[in-house]
C-alpha cells in the first residue's frame, strides 16, 4: 500500500482575519477520504493552529511575539483538531493528534517512539494528524512553518509521496502575487541554486515560510528518496490527481532511495560547528568517488570543534559540498591539514583515525 504524507498550510485553512474556515477543513477531509478509498495510506501534517486561535485570543492579526504565538496555538490547536475530527467523522475516519518539536527529531529514541505509534495508528486505520508543538517550541529550535516538518515526517515514515498543498498552484518563475507574468514550472528534476532562487517568502498574512520553505522541504524529502508535489487542491478529486501525477502544481523528482536516519540527522538537523575548505582533488573524491576526506585535501579550517562534532565542507569556490563528523579537533586539524598520509602519521604518532571525515559519516549536500 502506498503511503502519502499530505501537508496543508495555514493559507488553505484559515481566513486572513484569523479563524478556521470549516468549509475548507471539510473539503480537505473529503479529499483525504477519497485518497484512502483509492487505497492509499494517508498521514496529514497540518498548519493553522496560530491562525485559527489568534482571534479568540483578542489579537487583531497573526501575532509575531513568541509567547503570543504559543498562546494562540494553544487555543487554535484544540479548535483545529475539533474541526478535523468532526469533518473526518462524516467519513467514518478516526483521527489522532501528534505534536512534534524539532528537538524530538534530534533524539533517536523519541523518533523511534513516535514512528512506532504512527505505524500502529496507520495499521488500525486511524488518520495521524501532525503539527508542530508550538506551545513548547522556542524560536531558535522551531520549524516555524510546517513544510520542513512534513518532509522529515515523510522521510522518517518512508512515504511514497509528499504532497504540499498551499494557496498557489505550484512553483512559478517568480512570486505570481508580485509578478503577473510569472509562469508555472511543471517539473523539477533537481533543485539547483537557480531553481531555489525563484522561490520567495510568504504572500499571505497567515502563512509563514512561503515558497522558500517549501523548496527547503522539497530538498529534504527528495534527498531522502521521497518525490514531492507542491500545488493546490481546490476542486474535488484534485488531491488524488496530484498523487497520481496529474495535479495542478510542480513535481520534484528524486533519484535516491530512502536515507538512513543517521544521515538524515547529519544532513538536515545537525548544527555544524566548523567549516573545512577542501581542494579540488578532495572535492572529486568526496562527491564523485564516494571516498573519505583525508588531511592532504584540507586547505583551511574555521570554527571551534572537537573530534566527533559536525562540520560543513566547502569547495574552493565556496560551494557547500556536504557535512560530516570530523575525527580531529580544530587545533589538531590545523596541524595536519595539507599533509600526505605518511607525514600525518608521523605527526600524530598514529594515535588517530587517518580520515578527517570517514565516508560512512559523510553526507553530500550537492
Ligand atoms: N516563485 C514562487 N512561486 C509561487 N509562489 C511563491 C513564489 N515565491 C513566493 N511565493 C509565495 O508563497 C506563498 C505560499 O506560501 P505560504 O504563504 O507560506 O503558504 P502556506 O500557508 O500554504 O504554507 C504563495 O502565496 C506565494 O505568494
Ligand atoms: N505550527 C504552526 C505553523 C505555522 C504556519 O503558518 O505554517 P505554514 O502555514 O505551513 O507556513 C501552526 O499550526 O500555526
Amino acid at each position: 500500500m502506498q503511503r502519502v504524507v499530505v501537508k496543508i498550510g495555514s493559507s488553505s485553512l484559515t481566513s486572513p482575519e484569523g479563524g478556521l474556515n470549516s468549509l475548507s477543513v471539510r473539503f480537505f477531509a473529503k479529499e483525504i477520504a477519497s485518497l484512502r478509498l483509492a487505497g492509499y495510506q494517508v498521514l496529514l501534517v497540518t498548519s493553522g493552529a496560530v491562525a485559527a486561535g489568534f482571534r479568540e485570543m483578542g489579537y487583531v492579526e497573526r501575532p509575531k511575539q513568541l509567547h503570543e504565538k504559543q498562546a494562540a496555538a494553544a487555543v487554535g490547536q484544540a479548535l483545529l483538531m475539533q474541526s478535523y475530527r468532526e469533518a473526518f467523522q462524516i467519513h467514518n475516519i478516526p483521527a489522532a493528534q501528534i505534536l512534534l518539536t524539532r528537538t524530538d527529531f534530534l533524539h533517536r529514541k523519541r523518533m523511534g517512539n513516535a514512528s512506532m505509534a504512527v505505524e500502529e495508528l496507520l495499521k488500525q486505520g486511524v488518520l495521524p494528524i501532525v503539527n508542530e508543538n508550538d506551545t513548547v517550541s522556542v524560536d531558535e529550535l522551531k520549524f516555524g512553518d510546517n513544510d520542513t516538518l512534513s518532509a522529515l515526517v515523510a522521510n522518517l515514515l518512508k512515504a511514497d509521496h509528499l504532497i504540499i498543498l498551499t494557496d498557489m498552484d505550484g512553483l512559478y518563475t517568480s512570486d505570481p502575487r508580485i509578478d503577473p507574468s510569472a509562469t508555472r514550472i511543471e517539473c523539477v528534476p533537481e533543485i539547483t541554486a537557480d531553481i531555489y532562487s525563484l522561490a520567495g517568502g510568504s504572500g499571505s498574512s497567515v502563512g509563514t515560510g512561503g515558497m522558500r520553505s517549501k523548496m527547503d522541504a522539497a530538498k529534504i524529502a527528495t534527498r531522502g528518496g521521497v518525490p514531492v508535489f507542491i500545488g493546490q487542491s481546490t476542486e474535488p478529486g484534485q488531491l488524488l490527481e496530484a498523487v497520481q501525477g496529474r495535479g495542478r502544481g510542480t513535481y520534484f523528482e528524486t533519484k535516491t532511495t530512502s536515507l538512513p536516519m543517521k544521515k538524515q540527522w547529519l544532513a538536515f538537523l545537525s548544527t555544524p560547528l566548523g567549516t573545512l575548505m577542501v581542494d579540488e582533488g578532495a572535492e572529486k573524491a568526496l562527491i564523485h568517488g564516494g571516498r573519505s576526506l583525508l588531511p592532504v585535501g584540507v586547505r583551511s579550517v574555521e570554527g571551534h570543534f572537537q573530534s566527533g562534532d559536525v562540520v560543513e565542507v566547502i569547495s574552493p569556490s565556496r560551494e557547500i559540498l556536504g557535512r560530516g563528523i570530523v575525527n580531529y579537533s580544530e587545533q589538531q586539524l590545523t596541524e595536519v591539514m595539507g599533509l600526505p598520509s605518511q607525514d600525518r602519521m608521523k605527526k600524530t604518532e598514529g594515535s588517530h583515525r587517518l580520515e578527517v571525515i570517514h565516508r560512512d559519516e559523510w553526507i553530500s549536500l550537492k
